[in-house]
């Protein structure tokens, strides 16, 4: 569904990011990790063409659904983006316009994607929400983000993304800002989307638990570089990669197990 092929990115023509592969299936949930600046976000950002500070792909490629997205012209990312592959973020609500309602800029963004009444808009959203589960939708829809708590609006941001049931969900650090109670909800949650719609998941993240609970695949990176990778089982049990087991030592343990 998704490969990168010995990509590598750079910002202001210093590679940042080097030779980095990923074959990823449909249905399939993957994980960045690594420390702060590794260049996790920069992988991901690169697939949705929007790299931020001139960041650009300057070897390689990257192929979705068969598509060279790197011949893309900006129109056609625009298409892709949020109908075949959707992005969520740390905080969903804080990138949301804090003076308007989530219903507003929810029928807004649906309004980008399709030609249908406000109304219908309206209705759409809230059978999203309802989808996802969220309480009263209504009373969401009418919410201003700041009204809502961490994690509801990180469910409205997924809610969001998964309007258009993409083939791939981008998801930086979706649970970074959260408690641990929600973060657990979160993740979850995200493994019902695969099994419900198989829609593919990369998730970024320092934290290798979450990495480890919810990902099929896991790649390590390191100063901009895979410094190793492979299954879950792989990298929990038998990688001797230095740096892998010093990330998962760093894991917090319950009675002798570590919590992944
Ligand atoms: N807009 C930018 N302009 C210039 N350089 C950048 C920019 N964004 C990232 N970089 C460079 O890319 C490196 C990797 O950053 P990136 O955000 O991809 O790492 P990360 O692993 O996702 O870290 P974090 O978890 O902190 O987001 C940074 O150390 C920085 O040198």
């Amino acid at each position: 569904m998704l490969k990168l092929d010995n990509v590598t990115i750079s910002y202001k023509n210093v590679p940042t990011v080097q030779n980095f592969n990923l074959d990823m299936k449909e249905g399939q949930i993957v994980s960045l990790v690594g420390e702060s600046g590794s260049g996790k976000t920069t992988v991901i950002r690169a697939v949705l063409g929007l790299l931020a500070g001139g960041g650009k792909v300057t070897e390689g490629s990257i192929t979705f659904e068969g598509e060279d997205l790197l011949s893309y012209t900006p129109e056609q990312w625009r298409k892709l983006r949020g109908s075949d592959i959707s992005m969520i973020f740390q905080d969903s609500g804080a990138m949301m316009n804090p003076t308007r309602k989530v219903g507003k800029v929810f029928t807004e963004y649906i309004l980008t994607h399709e030609k249908i009444s406000k109304k219908e808009a309206w209705s759409k959203g809230i059978a999203m929400l309802e989808r996802m589960r969220l309480p009263s939708p209504d009373n969401i829809m009418e919410s201003y983000p700041f009204q809502l708590s961490g994690g509801m609006r990180q469910r409205v941001g997924i809610a969001m993304g998964m309007t258009y049931q993409p083939k791939l969900l981008l998801a930086d650090e979706p649970t970074s800002a959260l408690d641990v109670t929600t973060q657990a909800q979160i993740v979850r949650q995200m493994m019902k989307l695969r099994d419900d719609y198989h829609t593919g998941i990369i998730v970024v993240t320092h934290n290798l638990g979450v990495a480890a609970y919810m990902s099929d695949y896991i790649v390590v990176m390191k100063n901009g570089k895979m410094e190793d990778q492979g299954t879950r089982e792989y990298i929990l049990k038998e990688s001797k990669n230095e740096y892998t087991r010093k990330l998962l030592e760093a894991v917090p343990s319950r009675g002798g197990e570590r919590y992944v």
